[in-house]
């Protein structure tokens, strides 16, 4: 198999200290990864690795390319979220934890917090003792009437630290999106609403420490360019009436999520991989055609049925980016 790594490259890169970091969180990511493919049931190979490996492209930073022949339709991996959050308009009908449509709530407080399953009871239980101590009114208003969805998953996410079972810098190792002055102020009064919601809730100011602004658009930079929005693909009839009535609502998505291997992913209008959402929030990656070992892997962020310069426009507005695919590049 030919080398996927510039080893030039890792040589000049490895003798920064943010690269000695980089590569740390890289080697974190990898096993984070690993455990968690291992756990899910349907994984692609149960006696070994997942055909897969991140590193540095020629020109769009890291990617993930194969590290084997991987055959078309074959499920790649899965992944869970390191952190989600259902959309505010189906707060009431999606599971407050895997965002799947409710079949019965078994949580006591099935208003504010529903939830599918004693598992997602479980593994809500430690951010949810955190969260309710709080009044979200004003925070959740505000991102309604801003229209903003990011700042809920940044919500979740302080609410996870706070609890213990997330640290302050899981999101850090992504990459993140250029943030002007006059994004970073338009960031004061919700980063405000949140450190009052949770100060008003009586958590001690030694769990808050982290709760800076700069953490806060630090978080929120890698969200913009990271995070997934979540819509069930193959699901039932009533799936598909919940996304038909979510659509009402000016919102299709069942809510949004940030996972840390699909966000290694780099971005093509013809793309070789896709992802899916079967029935909750667990991603699966799946080959849409036949892939030589050495390839990179590409999903696509956007619509790819749109004409050139649209695209175009959609990821330099929304990621930041010119797309150099194949595609983009013959002007298609
Ligand atoms: C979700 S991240 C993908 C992983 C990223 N390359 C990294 O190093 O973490 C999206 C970013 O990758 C880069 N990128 C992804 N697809 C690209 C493409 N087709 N052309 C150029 N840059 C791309 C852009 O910088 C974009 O903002």
């Amino acid at each position: 198999m030919p080398p996927v790594v510039s080893y030039g490259c890792w040589a000049s890169t490895l003798k920064t200290k943010n690269s000695l970091h980089r590569r740390h969180s890289m080697i974190r990511l990898i096993s984070h990864f690993a455990a968690d493919n291992n756990n899910t049931p349907g994984r692609p190979s149960p006696t070994g690795p997942p055909p897969i490996q991140v590193s540095f492209t020629e020109s769009a930073g890291r990617g993930v390319f194969a590290t084997r022949r991987i055959g078309a339709g074959d499920l790649i991996h899965t992944a869970k979220p390191l952190v989600a959050h259902p959309s505010l308009a189906l707060l009431h009908k999606v599971c407050y934890f895997c965002l799947r449509k409710l079949p019965t709530v078994h949580s006591s407080d099935a208003l504010t917090h529903p939830l599918c399953s004693d598992q997602c009871i479980e593994q809500s239980k430690a951010f949810l003792e955190v969260e309710k101590r709080a009044d979200w009114s004003p925070y959740n208003d505000y991102c309604r009437s801003q229209g903003l969805k990011y700042p809920l998953l940044v919500k979740r996410l302080a609410c996870m630290i706070i609890s213990g079972v997330a640290s302050s810098d899981s999101l850090d190792v992504l990459q993140h999106a250029y943030l002007s002055p006059e994004m970073i102020s338009e960031m004061e009064k919700e980063f405000c609403l949140l450190r009052h919601a949770l100060l008003n809730g009586g958590i001690q100011d030694e769990l808050m420490e982290f709760l800076t602004k700069e953490w806060y658009t630090g978080v929120l930079a890698r969200i913009r360019i990271n995070a997934f929005r979540i819509e069930l693909v193959g699901g039932s009839y009533e799936d598909l009436l919940l996304l038909a009535s979510a659509s009402v609502e000016a919102e299709a998505a069942v809510g949004n999520a940030v996972y840390m291997l699909p966000s290694f992913y780099n971005h093509d209008c013809d793309p070789n991989v896709h992802i899916v959402w079967i029935g909750n929030v667990d991603a699966r990656l799946k080959a849409l055609r036949d892939i030589e070992a050495g390839e990179e892997l590409r999903i696509c962020y956007i619509d790819a049925s749109m004409d050139h310069s649209a695209r175009q426009e959609l990821l330099f507005g929304g990621f930041g980016f010119r797309c150099n695919c194949l595609r983009c590049m013959s002007g298609d």
